[in-house]
């Protein structure tokens, strides 16, 4: 799904227009996707508080308490008496509003802070056409919504965010439960600092000019199923074990043998053909009881002190690795004569970050940095758009694709574009749930899946793991094996 900037979904807007729909048409389209939402979701029983500004995300709420009214719900309107004219879609329909008896219409002022929970707010003040800091009224009464315990519903964008990048310094945003946002995810949504305003996100199709998206030009994804299912290939009947590729995994020390075991095991278990683990000594026995279809090939006591290059299979590299000399100098020597398809994580990475050899990752090699690894690796960056901002340049700059592991984590391909995934949860921010990544990432190459494919499969793939997770032990209880455990139930959801 294609992420526009506030700038394109406006000229999408008149494009759409620009085919017959009026504008009013397509703001009451608009509308009656939140009401109809609203009316899905919430009994009768509640009441809508709906506060306005004065264009047409306010347009948007005045629509909306018209349609709540005639849908039997009790509905206050509130605006800012004093703020400059209405645009004319808004106008339209605040004459509408006022035409019906049973609906009040205060200004923000007279909002008293509330406890009672069969209220809810809907926030139709400002939407993508924010341009600047709330200050003034607008300001001071987000203040005051963000102090009341009641849930909140965006329309469109919670007030006082942008859609595309970080908000000011000390903004004020209100900090909704829902937002209801049409047609696209805005960019906000999907970083940390602004995301969290947003509470669940539902994505209301308003039909807007598909010819005009399909032509729109922009860096910038989600990682929807539509994607995925594009992607996803059912395994082939007549086929042999060689036929679904060969994965390699390399990592693994005294003391940290479990890393590789989850990267060996989540490589199995995303259909990898033939899978070999390079590892210590030490790491013998577990891997050959937990992991008995895994064939070992050992290096070092209780260190990797050498990495062979086996033909024609992929590697994945870093899991547990440690970062003794010895297996530091024998990672410098695989990298430097290795040429085929990788995967290079965790301490791999910490290891030439360290060695400022970052010169020696292949073209085309997949990087999994979490943002302390990125930082290692590329220095210090202000906020989350800065570092994806850098990390698109890095990836065009050393030809390689990132996969940046945040509560959205983003690919990045060496073409400088965006995949957001959606999948996912905070469950999966424990230790391990890097190294089963690894070993998916590394299975789906072997596989024959083209790199970018496979990076953005596999991330929508390991989060969707975790959303079953989540469901079946709860956040809190659900653990990276875990993950390893559903990497099945999400080949059947696609399969089904
Ligand atoms: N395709 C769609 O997504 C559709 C969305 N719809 C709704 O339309 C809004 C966008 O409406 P727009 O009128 O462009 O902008 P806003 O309503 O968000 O803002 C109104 C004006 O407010 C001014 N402004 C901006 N920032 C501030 C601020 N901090 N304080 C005070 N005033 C501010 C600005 O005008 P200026 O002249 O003052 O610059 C804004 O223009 C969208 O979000 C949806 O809710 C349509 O209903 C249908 C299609
Ligand atoms: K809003």
């Amino acid at each position: 799904m294609k992420i526009l900037t506030a700038q394109q979904i406006k000229a999408c807007d008149s494009a759409t227009i620009g085919k017959g729909i009026s504008s009013i048409n397509l703001m009451e389209k608009a509308s009656k996707a939140c009401a109809d939402w609203i009316n899905d979701n919430f009994k009768t029983t509640h009441k809508f508080l709906i506060f306005c500004g004065n264009g047409n995300n306010g347009g948007d709420g005045f629509a909306i308490a018209r349609m709540l009214y005639e849908k039997s719900f009790d509905v206050e309107v509130y605006i800012n008496e004093n703020q400059k004219d209405f645009s004319a879609d808004a106008k339209i329909n605040l004459k509408k509003l006022k035409q019906i008896s049973g609906i009040e219409i205060k200004d923000f002022s007279s909002f008293s802070i509330l406890k009672d929970e069969k209220t809810v707010i809907i926030d139709a003040i400002f939407g993508y056409g924010l341009n600047r800091k709330l200050s003034g009224n607008s300001e001071k009464i987000i203040n005051k919504l963000n102090q009341t315990k009641i849930q909140k519903i965006a329309i469109d964008i919670p007030t006082g965010l942008y859609a595309d990048k970080l908000m000011d310094e000390n903004a004020t945003v209100l900090k909704a439960d829902f937002t209801l946002t049409f047609q696209f995810y805005k960019r906000s949504f999907l970083h940390p600092e602004t995301g969290k305003f947003c509470g669940k996100i539902e994505v209301l199709n308003i039909d807007l000019d598909q010819d005009f998206i399909n032509e729109t030009e922009t860096d910038y994804f989600v990682i929807d199923e539509n994607i995925i299912r594009e992607i996803y290939k059912p395994r082939e009947e007549f086929s042999h074990k060689g036929t679904f590729g060969k994965s390699i995994l390399v990592g693994g020390s005294y003391r940290k043998v479990g890393a590789i075991l989850m990267s060996t095991l989540s490589a199995l278990k995303t259909g990898s053909g033939l899978t070999f683990t390079i590892a210590p000594e030490c790491a013998n026995l577990i891997l050959q009881s937990q992991a008995p279809e895994a064939m070992f090939m050992d290096s070092g006591e209780k260190y990797i002190e050498k990495i062979g290059i086996v033909d024609k299979a992929v590697y994945g590299i870093g899991p547990g690795l440690g970062k003794e000399i010895q297996t530091q100098k024998a990672l410098f020597e695989f990298l430097k004569s290795y040429k085929n398809s990788i995967v290079i994580d965790a301490d791999a990475l910490n290891i030439l970050a360290e060695n400022d050899k970052i010169n020696l990752i292949p073209k085309n090699a997949v990087i999994t940095p979490h943002p302390l690894e990125f930082e290692r690796l590329f220095g210090k960056t202000e906020n989350s758009f800065e570092r994806l901002e850098l990390a698109r340049n890095k990836a065009e700059e050393l030809q390689i694709f990132i996969i940046l592991k945040d509560h959205h984590t983003a690919v990045i391909t060496p073409d400088r574009k965006i995949f957001y995934n959606i999948t996912g949860n905070s469950g999966m921010a424990k230790g391990g749930s890097g190294d089963v990544l690894t070993g998916i990432l590394t299975s789906l190459i072997s596989q024959k899946y083209e790199i970018g494919k496979a990076c953005i499969f596999g991330a929508w793939l390991h989060g969707k793991a975790g959303d079953f997770c989540a469901e079946e032990f709860s956040k809190e209880a659900m653990l990276p094996t875990d993950l390893i455990s559903k990497i099945g139930k999400v080949f059947k959801y696609l399969s089904s």
